[in-house]
């Protein structure tokens, strides 16, 4: 059985900053599928884009890994021999659990679990490279370094599959799409309290861009191939091929 995430339920008298922290770490899959429309979908769509992207004797990157969901799920669709999986995140509580989430399921493919912050890895020998909602909480003047980093260490033919919370440039549309998160948030059983609360609690961190920046910023780096995928309201998932 899986914890329902109560998290923002009872009022918060000194709300502080989001952080994945152990109490997170507990309750992240229900939090995340409540939370996220389209992310079981953007999930298959990551395992899909491995079995075509992955190469033979190369790397596949998780970066910001949370629970190892997006690791799973290349680790389940990968044909190519030699290859290796390496799943990045900050949060020790968020690792290990990881850690036993993936050791419950059977696989020759070898995963590393590492406990860094994204900005200091290295990046190498890469075919496929996931960034599912974490470029939103990396520091805004360090996304386009990040994201060099990564155009750099992958192989030609190579893949970035990046997911994010978006603003939408059109202040009316933003507004809309803000509230249809809300009414998927609330069909799933959150309340306005709970609501209210993350959202404040997310203010200072999770700094989401439009998709026109990002599709910029993907192209200055030197991706030849970008686009978006799939959006569902606020969230949605980019492609960008080397
Ligand atoms: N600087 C950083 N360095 C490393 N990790 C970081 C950093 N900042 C945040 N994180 C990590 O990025 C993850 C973001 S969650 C990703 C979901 C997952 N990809 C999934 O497909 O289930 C998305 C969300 O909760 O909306 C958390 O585990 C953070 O600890
Ligand atoms: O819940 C939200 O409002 C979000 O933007 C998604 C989310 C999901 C899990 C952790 C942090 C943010």
């Amino acid at each position: 059985m899986q914890s329902k995430d109560h998290i923002f339920a009872t009022p918060i008298a000194q709300l502080g900053d989001f952080c994945f922290d152990q109490n997170v770490a507990e309750v992240f899959p229900d939090m995340i599928k409540r939370s996220v429309p389209g992310y079981s979908n953007i999930i298959s769509a990551i395992g899909m884009m491995t079995t075509r992207f992955a190469q033979p004797d190369s790397r596949l990157y998780d970066l910001g890994c949370s629970l190892g969901a997006a690791t799973q799920e290349m680790r389940r669709n990968l044909t190519q021999p030699g290859c290796r999986i390496i799943a990045v995140d900050n949060s020790a509580a968020m690792l290990e659990r990881a850690a036993s989430h993936l050791a419950a399921f059977k696989s020759e493919v070898p995963v590393t679990l590492t406990e860094a912050d994204l900005c200091d890895i290295e990046i190498d020998n890469a075919s496929v490279v996931v960034l599912n909602f974490t470029l939103q909480f990396i520091d805004p003047d360090k996304r386009e370094a990040l994201l060099n980093k990564i155009y750099r260490g992958l192989k030609p033919g190579g893949v970035l599959i990046l997911s994010e919370k978006f603003v939408s440039a059109d202040d009316t549309v933003n507004e809309l799409l803000i509230d249809l998160h809300h009414d998927f948030k609330r069909a799933n059983g959150y309340s306005e309290l709970e609501i209210s609360q993350k959202r404040t609690a997310l203010e200072n961190v999770m700094r989401p861009d439009t998709p026109e920046l990002h599709k910029t910023r993907l192209k200055r780096v030197g991706f030849q191939h970008v686009d978006l995928w799939f959006q569902c309201f606020n969230f949605g998932s980019m492609v960008a091929i080397k």
